[in-house]
């Protein structure tokens, strides 16, 4: 057990243990270790505590919550899901901080050199009531909260047509199964019209893009002079799906020719929006140096990671408006920060003043009306004043299981969902019966009915290669290369899991094999034709990002010669592909199976999700919301256990941050 009286020498040893057992990073132990060095004789309460908050870093969460803590230690640390065997039980962190209570913690804590109470001279600590964070995030939380509270207050005047304008974008009233029901969209508009700082959340096709795109009109065509509008997404991949569904939006608007050249229909990724700095985590734009323009849309920020916003709000002029656009229930960036969810999690009741809700009422001819809806306080509910929340789908209705699982895996009803995958054409669940189950091969390959398998991108890649002799210049390469990649984002196989065998690793060999044995590739290692890769790391010099999916193609070079190139699409829009080297490809991993997480942003026709065979801490139900929401058309769900789904849906993300609390001061 850790007391104050526990040598840091033993404290290290066990530290150090953690981290040979995979539970601890090493950065997490070395930290403790320096911070040692740097005060001899500090107390091993504090100095665990230190390790154990640098750890929450990796798990998402901002802080190390002491009670959370307390109450499960195991958690504090990254213990395998299966358990460990035998000998490391002496290990466990429960063990070790049996005994230890909260006001002894805090106390140690308190009195330490180390660390902070809010506002105190640098110190590397900071604790905050019951959670201690490394100074670095402490900052950024709070320089969030703070440019969030002051742009919450930024109340802007409105047209005095902003009726008229509502009218002309929203011509007709919604009517759902012929019955006339609150146009949220409208609403939002207007919202959005009025402030500073508006978040719009809503599922997949509850119209984000739809409502951004009109607001852009209106907020352009009241102007009086154009504004300098920016739109960006986290990353390259949900930047490029934001430019294409823009564009189609953009040409329908019912505005004049002048209103619409000036609304943009590129959308950049934060980084290169902010102006990275290779090799730094620092960006040309900051307080000193403010973003030009005048108003800034992100979409998919649930994908924003705490010090991405601090980064963000730091660069945006005082004057200039920011929409967030995004879905509150999908899973939080895989870095620390859960904002959107933060900022939109009363979002469902409203919470509107009633002075709000009239004058939304009267300026939209809505009704603010809805059975989750409460009444709120401009005192408590400042934050809520800013925050909209799509509640129809057009992609999913009517008869589209997709949208009705999503929606039973979200309010957690199991039971419902599971009755569900029986229910529609569109979703389907296929039990596995172990690794070498042919239906797994069957659906890997083939599909299910008119949901594609991988088959189809090999068939597009064999069959539509253009002919011996075309020209090495020739188009027919570029097209041939694009048909390619667009058949391969038809399906993608989604797992929760890296390791063992149905989890991204594992799957990946598998299915290599798979197609290989098939006579559909040349080989199922290292490089081969055919080959999808996705890139794990920026890289400025070849404009790839993380994220980034390309496809390895047999291409002519000039003196004839076929050599493999991976081709990328440019994601900026512009339809262009670019070919790169294997050779100059260092960070990338193979694709057939991608984790939930790295899917975030992406949309398959076709997406199967594959879960482990036992409960695992990262199941939870936002994991499944994710990764049902990536299909547009087909939804499979692959069980190799039983139940496994039914106990995801009932666990939730808990992530630990003090950003409200912070706004709400
Ligand atoms: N008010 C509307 N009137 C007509 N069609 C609409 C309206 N709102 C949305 N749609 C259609 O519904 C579909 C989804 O809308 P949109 O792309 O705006 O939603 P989204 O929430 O941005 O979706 P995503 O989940 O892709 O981010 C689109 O085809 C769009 O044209």
């Amino acid at each position: 057990m850790i007391t104050a009286k526990t040598s840091i020498q033993e404290l290290q040893s066990l530290l150090q243990q953690w981290v040979e057992l995979g539970w601890l990073r090493s950065l997490d132990s070395a930290l403790a270790g320096f911070l040692a060095e740097q005060v001899p004789g500090a107390d091993p309460r504090v100095l665990l505590a230190a390790a154990l908050a640098s750890h929450q870093l990796g798990h998402g969460h901002v802080c190390l919550d002491l009670a959370a803590t307390l109450a499960e230690p195991d958690f504090a640390l990254s213990l395998p899901p299966e358990g460990e065997e035998g000998l490391a039980d002496a290990w466990l962190p429960s063990l070790w901080l049996a005994g230890l209570t909260l006001s002894d913690w805090q106390q140690a804590l308190a009195q330490s050199p180390l660390i902070a109470a809010k506002g105190e001279a640098e110190r590397p600590l900071v604790l905050s009531g019951e959670r201690l964070y490394l100074r670095r995030y402490w900052s950024y939380e709070q320089g969030v909260a703070e440019a969030l509270a002051a742009r919450i207050r930024d109340d802007r005047d409105v047209p005095d047509d902003l009726p008229v304008w509502l009218e002309r974008l929203f011509p007709e009233p919604l009517r759902i199964n012929g019955e006339r029901q609150t146009d949220w969209q409208k609403l939002a508009c207007a919202l959005a019209a009025s402030s500073g700082f508006t978040l719009i959340t809503g599922g997949p096709g509850t119209g984000k893009t739809t409502t951004v795109v009109r607001l852009l009109a209106l907020l352009q065509g009241t102007a009086s002079q154009p504004l300098r509008i920016r739109l960006a997404a986290p990353t390259g991949k949900a930047a490029a799906r934001l430019t294409e569904s823009i564009g189609n939006q953009v040409v329908r608007l019912p505005v004049n020719e002048t209103v619409r050249a000036h609304i943009p229909t590129e959308v950049s990724t934060l980084h290169r929006l902010l102006g990275s700095v290779p090799g730094s985590r620092h960006f040309r734009h900051h307080g000193g140096n403010p973003l030009p323009l005048d108003v800034l849309v992100v979409d998919e920020a649930s994908m924003i990671d705490l010090e991405m916003m601090h980064s963000l709000l730091m660069a945006l002029p005082a004057h200039a408006r920011l929409l967030l656009l995004g879905d509150k229930d999908q899973l939080a960036s895989v870095e620390a920060g859960a904002l959107l969810g933060d900022l939109c999690s009363q979002a469902e009741q409203g919470l509107y003043t009633p002075e709000r809700k009239a004058w939304l009422e009267a300026v939209s001819g809505e009704q603010v009306a809805h059975p989750s809806l409460l009444a709120g306080d401009s005192e408590r509910h400042a934050l809520a004043q800013r925050v909209l929340m799509l509640r129809y789908s057009r992609r999913f209705a009517g008869g589209s299981g997709i949208g009705r699982l999503a929606e039973a895996v979200n309010s957690q009803q199991a039971t419902l969902a599971r009755a569900l995958l029986g229910q529609y054409d569109d979703i389907a669940s296929v039990r596995i019966k172990g690794e070498q189950d042919s239906s797994l091969n069957r659906l890997l390959y083939g599909g299910r009915g008119k949901a594609l398998g991988y088959g189809h991108y090999l068939e597009v890649l064999n069959n539509t290669r253009p002919v011996v002799n075309t020209a090495f210049d020739d188009n027919a390469w570029h097209d041939w290369a694009d048909s390619v990649l667009t058949a391969f984002e038809r399906f993608r196989l989604l797992c929760a899991v890296r390791r063992g065998p149905w989890g991204v690793e594992g799957l990946n060999l598998r299915i290599a094999g798979l197609l290989h044995r098939r006579g559909l590739l040349s080989a199922a290692e290292g490089w081969y034709e055919g080959r999808p890769v996705l890139v794990t790391r920026n890289d400025y010099s070849l404009g790839l990002m993380n994220g980034d999916i390309g496809i390895a193609l047999r291409l002519p070079e000039q003196d004839g010669r076929a050599v493999l190139r991976v081709a990328f699409a440019r994601n900026d829009g512009s339809n262009e592909l670019r070919f790169v080297l294997p050779s100059r490809l260092s960070e990338v991993e193979t694709v057939f199976a991608m984790t939930v997480h790295k899917s975030q942003g992406s949309e398959f026709e076709h997406t199967a999700l594959i879960l482990p065979e036992a409960l695992n801490p990262v199941l939870t139900k936002e994991l499944l919301y994710t990764g049902i929401t990536r299909a547009s058309q087909h939804f499979t769900l692959l069980e190799p256990g039983r139940n496994v789904f039914e106990q995801a849906i009932a666990r939730r993300v808990e992530r630990r941050s003090g950003l409200l609390e912070s706004l709400q001061r």
